[in-house]
């Protein structure tokens, strides 16, 4: 392992990854793999999920397209150093920040969208010009090994390797020093990935999960409600990071929520859900008895039904949740929906912040008043309000977690920023050095004052172009007197000494 790491490291060190033709020219590679290989890759995700071929490509391929185009596009303005303002000390120097890579970065993807878990903040890592380790899950062995497969095939065969394996080599893995960790998964070996991190100092961004809460108001259209509640949730067979993990409403309006879940559930799996295309399976028979272990004694209001041979658990809807019961304490991440009755909106928020802060939260109602509202007074990684899941689409938005949701964001710009470092660059000339004296010992009351004067004093628009205007004057001179150099700087001077004294009296 130690080994591998090295490799890529060396790899990194020659440089290559650097020059933004090259960036560009592994994005486009990274682009014609999934074309090429779309099939290849549909198949891989479609076995590990039971998942259709045509919803495999629209929750992870569609995606990781949009991504690659994006970067391309706005890469090569992103690369570019960015010039700063600056102050009276370093006004005739040349300041800007340059981004620049990291270094040799960790990726360590989740198993239930295998695909754009590792190759959406790869695109972000290679656009930075970073060396990158991936670490697909091992639960989703089909995707991890095509994409182990596959993408020495298309790209840099050093920069950017795939290394399989499970827990044993995941910890192997994290005694390595690397410049960043992006890990996704649960919030328990969030702690282990930073724990790890922590010998090296390297910094982390944890994409972990947690209890998305969803809140009904009775103000608002329940038959569009549940649809879209039922699409978020029930997607991926409930296996997302940001599905709705629970709904907040009026007790009132339970049995109309159940009734019109009911309705979308036929609508959108038919009669017999076992067949329909459209609805995966749980990824694992350790998953399907601890999901089924959330059922305990709870009201089933809808669903219920499950196959253990198939791992399939039917839609689920429980109502009068008590909030203290299991199914109320872990992330759901599967096909479970309860339903928690509160008084009013009030109550929803202060039920919201009594608990962890969660990856996502949504809020349906017409009253937008209420959403603001309920926006300003609780805490979330994203939000959206009359919809589910669709802030994740969108990748101006940046991506993450706050607080045991996780810290740190991705997406477009945001996995740009993510994978580099912001440089401050100041050049200063060799020349001037007069100026200089002023910071040099010994030390005096009026050097602090020149250095108040310098460092604390705001000039307006006006008097900067008094000052752009003396300048210029005295620029003038000295091309016409090139040799009465000791006028110019009597010059500057004077009109410095007489506006720190004006400064001065003004302050006193
Ligand atoms: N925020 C997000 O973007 C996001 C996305 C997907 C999933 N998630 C969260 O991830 C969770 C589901 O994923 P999971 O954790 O079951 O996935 P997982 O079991 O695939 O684990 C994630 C990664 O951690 C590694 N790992 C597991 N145990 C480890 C250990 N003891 N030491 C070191 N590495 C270890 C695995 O090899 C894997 O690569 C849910 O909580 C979900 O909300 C978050
Ligand atoms: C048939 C056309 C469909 C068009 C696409 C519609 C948007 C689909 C959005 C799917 C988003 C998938 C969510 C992935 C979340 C991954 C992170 C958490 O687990």
């Amino acid at each position: 392992m130690e080994r591998e790491v090295q490799r890529v490291r060396q790899a990194f060190l020659s440089g290559r990854s650097r020059p933004l033709r090259f960036r560009l020219q592994q994005l486009e590679a990274l682009r014609r793999m999934v074309q090429e290989r779309e099939k290849d890759i549909l198949a891989a995700i479609a076995a590990d999920l039971c998942k259709s071929e045509l919803n495999a490509y629209s929750q992870e391929v569609i995606t990781v397209l949009g991504e690659i185009d994006f970067m391309l596009e706005n890469l090569p303005e992103w690369v570019t150093a960015k010039p700063v303002k600056k102050n009276l000390l370093t006004m005739m120097d040349e300041a800007y920040i340059q981004p620049q890579p990291l270094g040799v970065v960790l990726i360590i993807g989740a198993w239930n969208y295998p695909f754009v878990l590792i190759i959406q903040p790869l695109i972000g890592a290679i656009a930075a010009g970073n060396a990158v380790i991936i670490k697909p899950s091992e639960l989703s062995e089909n995707t991890a090994k095509i994409v182990a497969k596959l993408l020495p095939q298309y790209l840099d065969q050093d920069l950017y390797v795939v290394i399989n394996g499970g827990v044993e080599e995941t910890t192997e893995l994290l005694k390595q020093r690397f410049d960043h960790i992006f890990y996704t998964g649960n919030t328990a070996v969030g702690k282990i990935v930073m724990e790890a991190a922590a010998k090296h100092l390297t910094p982390v961004t944890l994409e972990l999960g947690g209890k998305s809460p969803c809140y009904i108001d009775k103000d608002c259209d329940l038959d569009i409600v549940c649809r879209r509640i039922t699409w978020g949730k029930y997607m991926n067979c409930g296996q997302t990071c940001i599905a709705p993990d629970y709904i907040l409403c009026e007790a009132s309006l339970q049995s109309q929520i159940v009734w019109k879940i009911k309705e979308t559930v036929k609508e959108f799996y038919g009669e017999n859900i076992k067949e329909s295309p459209d609805y995966e399976r749980i990824i694992n028979l350790r998953h399907f008895k601890r999901i089924l272990s959330l059922l305990e004694g709870q009201k089933i209001a809808l669903g219920g039904e499950t196959d253990e041979a198939t791992r399939y658990i039917a839609p689920t809807v429980l109502t009068d949740v008590d909030p203290k019961t299991k199914v109320m304490q872990e992330e759901i991440f599967g096909p479970v929906l309860p339903i928690v009755p509160v008084k009013n909106v009030d109550e929803a928020i202060d039920f919201i912040n009594e608990r962890e802060k969660p990856l996502a939260l949504y809020v349906f109602s017409h009253n937008h008043k209420l959403i603001k509202r309920m926006i300003d007074e609780t805490s979330s990684g994203g939000v959206t309000g009359n919809d589910v899941i669709m802030h994740f689409t969108l990748n101006s938005f940046p991506f993450g977690g706050v607080g045991s949701s996780g810290m740190g964001a991705y997406h477009g710009k945001h996995s740009f920023d993510t994978f580099s470092h912001q440089r401050p660059c100041l050049l200063k000339s060799l020349k001037r050095e007069g100026a200089n004296k002023l910071r040099y010992p010994p030390n005096s009351q009026s050097k602090v004052d020149w250095g108040k004067f310098f460092l604390l004093k705001r000039f307006n628009k006006e008097k900067l172009g008094l000052l752009l205007f003396t300048f210029l004057g005295i620029v003038a001179a000295v091309l016409v007197k090139k040799y009465q150099a000791v006028l110019r700087r009597k010059a500057l001077l004077i009109f410095l000494v007489v506006h720190r004294l004006r400064w001065s009296s003004k302050q006193r």
